[in-house]
């Protein structure tokens, strides 16, 4: 469904001189600096996929999702789209992309949120009758018509995510490309537009490209997940197995009724302990917290383990947050 081999992208920016005079010169300079934002990248992803593609900023998201998309021309290596070449066939290529970009809106700013519609209709050639079936379906979804009158400059940021998301899918699309679609909302705006989301992958069977810096939108939305760290994917895989490569310890906080004894090897700052899966980081009172490494050792061990230190009361269990996860590949 989308391809990307072996993809590089280098972008060629004028030298900067110094002193006097310097923006003159940089006009008639001839020296440049090569940046190569891809370095050759591929992957594939299939029809009614959810992926995330997730990296820190300048890793070369954006430059790939332009290119992606026929904006940008690869320096080399080949993308396809449903089998055809962005580039060379745009306009069959687009007609099977919907896009969203949540910095900024294609909807006409003045206009009332309607009237993009129709315009956007008539730029994709969208039939009447398969316009109103959608919007009707997209205003439910979305609940679109409490500003379907309002002009975009005047909606607030998840409303105009809600009308951009609609704009996207009016030409009904089988591909989404989605650049930060959650930026800048609340909680709830959030959960309306990942539930959108989910619904359109799983019932509409779209598939969806997610760049996003938000780990939520991430673990909560995609099956799989691309890291792209300086211009190469250093991880794609699921999000389960990318903390299981990962290995971060899941925080255990165990309350004993009564007596309880930590065995040595278990012990705080005891030598050795980083040899074991279950080390003890502090015990206060009856309460002991642990770090365990869930790939080491299954949950039922760890009860069987903590159960011969004493009678348990209360065992509570906090796998690491994802976004730590994340910080450790890039
Ligand atoms: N048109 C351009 N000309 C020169 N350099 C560019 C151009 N576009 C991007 N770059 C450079 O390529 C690198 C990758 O940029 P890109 O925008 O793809 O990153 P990104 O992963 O999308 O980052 P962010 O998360 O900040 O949006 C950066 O170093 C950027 O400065």
């Amino acid at each position: 469904m989308i391809e990307a081999h072996n993809i590089r992208k280098e972008f060629k920016t004028p030298v900067v001189k110094e002193g006097r005079f310097s923006g003159l010169r940089t006009l008639f300079t001839r020296e440049y600096r090569t940046k190569e934002a891809v370095r050759g990248i591929s992957f594939q992803v299939e029809q009614g996929e959810f992926v995330g593609y997730i990296g820190p900023n300048g890793a070369g998201k954006s430059t790939t999702i332009k290119m992606l998309t026929g904006i940008l021309h690869p320096t080399s290596g080949r993308v396809s789209i449903g089998g055809m070449n962005p580039h060379k066939e745009r306009r069959s290529v687009v007609n099977n992309l919907g896009v969203v970009f949540g910095q900024r809106s294609q909807l006409w700013w003045d206009l009332p949120v309607k009237d993009s519609y129709d315009i956007l209709a008539k730029m994709y050639s969208v039939d009447q009758a398969d316009k109103e079936r959608r919007l009707g379906q997209f205003a439910e979804l979305l609940d679109l018509q409490a500003f379907w009158e309002t002009p975009v400059r005047k909606l607030s940021l998840g409303q105009r995510m809600r009308a951009d998301l609609a704009a996207a899918m009016l030409h009904d699309p089988g591909v989404l490309f989605l650049d930060e679609p959650t930026i800048g909302l609340d909680v709830n705006a959030k959960r309306n537009i990942r539930h959108f989301l989910k619904l359109i992958n799983e019932q509409f069977g779209k598939t969806i490209l997610l760049t996003t810096h938000d780990m939520d939108d991430i673990e909560q939305l995609c099956n799989r997940v691309m890291v792209i760290n300086n211009g190469e994917l250093s991880y794609d895989g699921t999000v389960r197995s990318l903390r299981d490569t990962i290995g971060l310890p899941t925080l255990i906080t165990v309350t004993f009724r009564g007596p309880f004894a930590i065995p040595e090897q278990f012990q705080k700052a005891g030598e050795g302990s980083r040899a074991v899966p279950l080390r003890v980081t502090s015990a206060v009172d009856n309460t002991v917290t642990i770090e365990v490494n869930r790939r080491e050792m299954n949950t039922l061990d760890i009860f069987k383990e903590l159960g011969r230190w004493g009678e348990l009361d209360d065992i509570d269990m906090e796998d690491p947050d994802f976004e730590d996860v994340i910080h450790k590949v890039y």
